[in-house]
């Protein structure tokens, strides 16, 4: 299915009269009350065309790069739910390049009252002063509504530039960055920095850890995870999010580059080969469900290995062949993974039930243990060293 055949998806253009409101729900017409929603929020802003839709478009809708050089500019805020399994769930807010914070529509207030994270989308390959003088205004109207936001500066189309020119780029861009808010007296304001590009991972490597931070059981998931790994011979694994390739957690171990690349490329084999031969029949739309699991030995020495842990995540491995000789322990060590993440997502559903009953005025207590995630995972499933 093409992006233009996807309800969710849009080429043609927006209604023309621009403003900041009502907001429109990207696929849908029905405008929940913002005060009503309670899912973290993630903006996008950024100058004009400097790349905020195709952004959201490729690491969430699976636009395919080229495809987005025929998207039209955005005119007003488009909301997107993403709502992909329980740990992933937010709205993401496009916002047209050509916002104006003192326009009386514009209401700050609830815009970044909500707000879990602010991207800022600067294009590397354009003149970018405007941008960082649109940055320190941003950052500052912000921060002085909502002080919790996490500010992350994506650096983007980092495609077109040389090695050197990105770092020499990115160190100009956080050095002057910085000095604006220093000016504007936040220096204790913090801005993380990523080079980005729709046409390679490093899109999906960016919004992985802008998405992560946004899930208070993230320590929870990298200590299941450094249990497993250490525990089976493990060099790294990943929890994916299998719809957009973002992982939501790793173990503790740094992170290359290549070895993500690794791992993406591997569910996009799985999902490609389920949806050829793993149809029973015409209907069914997910492919990918308890049984996906998938082995691919390269010519190195190493192992890769995927193993579906709900209908939304997947765990997928990186090891050495001769740690892979006792697959039976490292399947039973993921069986009791998998338990951990399952009483993980019971005890956050169980919190969110109690949170909402409160608000709507039948309060509830919260679980027990429900505050320590950590602890409260069972010792029942301990993990079996190889
Ligand atoms: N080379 C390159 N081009 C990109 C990248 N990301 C986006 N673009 C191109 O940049 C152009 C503008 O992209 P949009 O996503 O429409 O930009 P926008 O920020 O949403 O623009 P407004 O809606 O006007 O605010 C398109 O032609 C994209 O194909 C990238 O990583 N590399």
């Amino acid at each position: 299915m093409s992006y233009q055949d996807d309800p969710n998806c849009y080429v043609g253009s927006f209604p023309k009269n621009f403003s900041y409101g009502p907001f429109e729900q990207n696929g849908d017409d029905d405008n929940t009350s913002l005060q009503e929603d309670h899912k973290p929020r993630i903006l996008l802003m950024g100058l004009r065309r400097s790349g905020k839709s195709s952004i959201q478009k490729v690491v969430f809708h699976k636009m395919s790069p080229n495809e987005t050089l025929f998207l039209e500019s955005t005119n007003k805020i488009v909301k997107d739910d993403i709502n992909n399994s329980s740990f992933v769930q937010f709205q993401i807010w496009d916002f047209p390049g050509q916002i104006d914070f003192f326009d009386p529509t514009f209401d700050s207030d609830t815009i970044f009252g909500g707000c879990g994270a602010l991207v800022f989308v600067i294009d590397a390959q354009d003149d970018y002063q405007d941008a960082l003088d649109k940055l320190q205004l941003t950052v500052t109207k912000a921060y002085r509504v909502n002080s919790n936001i996490k500010f992350e500066v994506f650096i983007h189309k980092v495609d077109g530039l040389n090695d050197d020119y990105k770092m020499e780029s990115q160190r100009d861009i956080h050095h002057r960055a910085t000095d604006d808010l220093a000016e504007a007296g936040l220096d204790h304001v913090h801005l993380s920095f990523h080079l980005t590009s729709i046409y390679d991972h490093s899109i999906f490597e960016a919004f992985s850890k802008v998405v992560q931070k946004l899930i208070p059981q993230l320590p929870t998931l990298e200590n299941l995870l450094n249990i497993l790994i250490s525990n089976s011979g493990i060099e790294k694994a990943f929890l994916f999010d299998v719809v957009s390739k973002i992982y939501i957690a790793t173990d503790s171990s740094p992170v290359d580059m290549q070895s993500y690349e690794l791992c993406c490329d591997m569910i996009d084999v799985v999902i490609d080969i389920s949806c050829i031969y793993g149809m029973v029949d015409e209907t069914e739309v997910n492919t990918f469900n308890n049984q996906s699991s998938s082995l691919i030995k390269l010519n190195n020495g190493t192992v890769l290995y995927l193993r579906e842990v709900n209908k939304f995540l997947a765990l997928v491995c990186i090891l050495r062949e001769e740690n892979f000789q006792k697959q039976g322990v490292i399947d039973y060590n993921f069986l009791c993974f998998r338990d951990a993440i399952t009483q993980v997502f019971e005890l956050r559903n169980k919190c969110q039930t109690a949170i909402s009953r409160t608000r709507s005025g039948t309060p509830e207590p919260l679980p027990n243990g429900a505050a320590d995630s950590t602890e409260s995972v069972s010792d029942r499933s301990q993990p079996q060293l190889p």
